[in-house]
């Protein structure tokens, strides 16, 4: 089970050794950082980052296992902008002339980079940014500017105090006339005492929700004052601006420019189960751990996990992380068949593309965020202390329902590219995801023919009953959106129906991208049956949560429904029995789970009594301000109705 997890063997050993290189260097210890200040919380994560280029460089570590150990660190940083959005972003939207000069010295770190797009007053609206690139034709310069409050560059992180560089999003402006917003390499700092450049205000925007987690990042404010950078630090992939300060666009579509995050929402994908199986995990271990109530004759009382109630919130958050990783593994290699094509100028899938992660983005965190919050709860009060892991995890995580596009904002993308396919059908065949919606008949008029609980242990009967509900909804949504003169009228006043048919689509992309890894790639008949009930739960589960879509549509009736969910309770009695191994299987650390709740040997209380002694209150008997301000309650003996 530990390799279909890792998606091969070879994977599997990857992430293994670094995950032990970094739980075995003391450089990398990470229980105290909750009780650290600002300032030195950054300083830490400063040499963490320090200390793991070096490791990269010495122990000559390829870009995979670089990744894994900078992910197995687990402390947000510059380098995630540097390597995650600077990086890809001058690889898909320079020319070959910019990529030779740039990547280079980024690759090897000589400069740092980070991704300065949003502004204090715009996120989502990219193409409402403010910030200007006025064309000098005297200078052959660029002119950047900050023309109000509102175009401060606001969040990119690394920008406060690290980054050397950014790839600035700004207002193309020649000769008074306005083509649109791209992007250019602007450096910000001295390379060589690293003080912020003329004309440049920079600094950090203050501390984010948690303590420890993504306040390691240094999220900056920039401002410009008209500062003056070359011509050739426009990224001019897409279009160009000669030194007569003549505007060309090439073939390239203009979409390019948005291509950095594409690439991101889909590590984001990828990215999600591991958070969620982080907090299935340590919520399954604790939940074998915990009794409650249950005791006859002296015995031990009920281990938490065998109540239906916390099976059936409990379940579905494993199901839902392995449904995750599947479907993050499958956005990878669509991605990667995208970028091969971009690379050849063949931008056909690209819509799709960015449909399928503007969409899995938003489903699985939104999914993630709303699930490690549940096994906080699963772990009843002490999933509330920090020494839990999951309060950390939970102040990490939440910010990717919001950055990279914010969720609704994602689905409302994902809705325009149903609305395009369904008003194309007439000529044009749907392929890939939306191929479904090209078989509308049948999933229009026929109904589910499931008549027992056993029968819906049948992936056909899942996929169709998926497939049925999604394509009413869309197609519901396109006839009504067919009565509006104002086709933009009709979106925004549909919006609410377009973004639930939107969430109904991802659903079953990611039910039918678990069946069919089911079907092929699955190694060992035991982990394919174990699986098979996992891929049931999740499927059954969002069925069940989501029944009145499939009841509304007509697909089902509600004895189906009904049918559904007592096969869903008799799935749970399936999973209890492994319940340990599926979580043992993400094979996660007790270093990177950082929690006293989910240790892999169980020892919880001794070790969570052990925890409480390290806090720093605990230093002392009598703590600072006691004398000061309680000892002078207790000696006044006033009665407060005397005050
Ligand atoms: C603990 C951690 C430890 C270690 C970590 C280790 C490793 C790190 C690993 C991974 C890192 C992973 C995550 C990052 C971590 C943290 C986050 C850090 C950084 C965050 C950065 C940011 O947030 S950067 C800013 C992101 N901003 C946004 O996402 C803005 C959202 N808005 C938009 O995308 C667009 O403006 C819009 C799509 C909403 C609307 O655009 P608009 O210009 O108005 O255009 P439309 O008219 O709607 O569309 C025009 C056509 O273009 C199509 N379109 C839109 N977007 C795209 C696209 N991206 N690609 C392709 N096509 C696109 C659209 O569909 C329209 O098409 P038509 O055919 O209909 O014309
Ligand atoms: C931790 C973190 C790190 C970040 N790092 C970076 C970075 O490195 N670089 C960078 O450039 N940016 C970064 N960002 C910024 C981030 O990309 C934006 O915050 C994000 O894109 C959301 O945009 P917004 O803040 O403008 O939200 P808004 O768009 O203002 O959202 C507010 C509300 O309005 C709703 N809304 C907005 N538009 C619509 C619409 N058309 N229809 C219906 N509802 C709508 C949203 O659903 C939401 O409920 C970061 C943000 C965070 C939190």
């Amino acid at each position: 089970m530990k390799v279909a997890w890792a998606g091969s063997r070879e994977a599997f050993q990857v992430s293994d050794r670094m995950a032990k290189l970094v739980a075995n260097d003391p450089v990398f210890e990470k229980f105290s950082k909750p009780m650290l200040g600002r300032k030195e919380l950054f300083k830490n994560t400063l040499r963490k980052a320090a200390y793991a280029w070096k490791l990269i460089n010495d122990l000559r570590l390829t870009e995979e296992e670089a990744k894994w150990l900078r992910h197995y660190i687990d402390e947000p940083n510059y380098t995630d902008l540097h390597w995650e959005m600077f990086v890809p972003a001058i690889e898909g939207q320079g020319t070959k002339e910019q990529k030779k000069k740039w990547l280079p010295l980024a690759q090897t770190m000589q400069i740092i980079g980070t991704y300065a797009q949003t502004e204090l007053g715009h996120g989502s609206n990219v193409q409402g940014l403010e910030t200007t690139a006025t064309f000098d034709r005297q200078t052959d310069e660029f002119v950047m500017h900050s023309p109000t409050l509102t175009s401060s560059k606001w969040w990119p992180g690394g920008m406060a105090k690290v980054a050397t560089h950014a790839i600035v999003y700004a207002r193309l402006i020649i000769d008074g006339l306005f083509h649109g917003v791209h992007g250019f390499i602007v450096q910000l700092r001295s390379l060589e005492d690293h003080s912020p450049l003329p004309g440049l205000t920079l600094g950090d925007i203050g501390m984010k929700f948690g303590h420890g987690t993504y306040n390691t990042m240094d999220n900056g404010v920039l401002r410009f004052d008209h500062v003056r950078i070359p011509r050739n630090q426009m990224l001019m992939r897409v279009s160009q601006v000669t030194k007569e300060g003549k505007y060309a666009q090439s073939d390239v579509p203009r979409q390019l420019l948005y291509g950095t995050m594409v690439s991101v929402r889909q590590t984001i994908v990828a990215d999600a189960s591991k958070a969620l199986s982080r907090a299935v995990c340590i919520a399954t271990r604790y939940s074998v751990v915990r009794r409650q109530f249950g005791s006859r004759n002296g015995g031990p009382e009920t281990q938490v996990i065998d109540y239906k109630t916390q099976q059936s919130r409990l379940f579905p958050l494993l199901a839902s992380a392995y449904a995750f990783r599947f479907v993050g593994e499958w956005l990878k290699s669509l991605y990667i068949d995208v970028k091969q094509r971009l690379e050849a100028n063949d931008f056909s899938t690209l819509p799709e593309t960015h449909a399928c992660t503007a969409g899995l983005k938003a489903l699985t965190t939104a999914a993630t965020a709303d699930g490690i919050e549940e096994c906080r709860k699963l772990c009843g009060g002490h999933g509330y202390l920090i020494s839990s892991g999951l309060p950390e995890l939970f102040a990490f995580y939440v910010p990717a329902c919001s950055y990279e596009g914010e969720n609704v904002v994602m689905m409302l993308q994902v809705a325009r590219f149903l609305v395009k396919t369904v008003s194309n059908l007439g000529y044009k065949q749907p392929v890939g995801t939306a191929a479904y919606l090209g078989r509308v008949t049948p999933l229009l008029q026929n109904n589910c023919a499931v008549q027992t609980a056993e029968d819906w242990l049948n992936p056909d009967a899942i996929l169709e009953a998926f497939e049925a509900r999604a394509a009413r909804m869309v197609i519901g949504c396109g006839e009504r959106l067919a009565m509006f003169e104002n086709p933009e009228e009709g979106f925004a006043e549909l919006s609410i129906d377009l973004v639930e048919a939107s969430l109904a689509h991802c659903q079953l992309i990611t039910v039918s991208v678990f069946i069919q890894k089911l079907n092929h790639e699955i190694p060992g008949n035991g982990v394919k049956r174990s699986l098979e009930v996992l891929c049931y739960v999740y499927a059954l589960f969002l069925l069940h949560k989501h029944q009145g879509d499939f009841l509304a549509t007509g697909y089902l009736t509600p004895k189906q429904a009904s049918l559904a969910n007592e096969q869903l309770r008799t799935l749970y009695s399936k999973v209890r029995p492994n319940a340990i191994a599926f979580v043992d299987s993400f094979n996660h650390m007790d270093h990177y789970l950082c929690s006293v709740l989910g240790r892999y040997d169980g020892n919880v209380y001794p070790k969570l009594y052990e925890a409480a002694w390290k806090d720093p209150l605990n230093d002392s008997d009598i703590v600072d301000g006691i004398q000061q301000y309680v000892q002078p309650i207790l000696k006044q003996k006033l009665h407060y109705a005397k005050l």
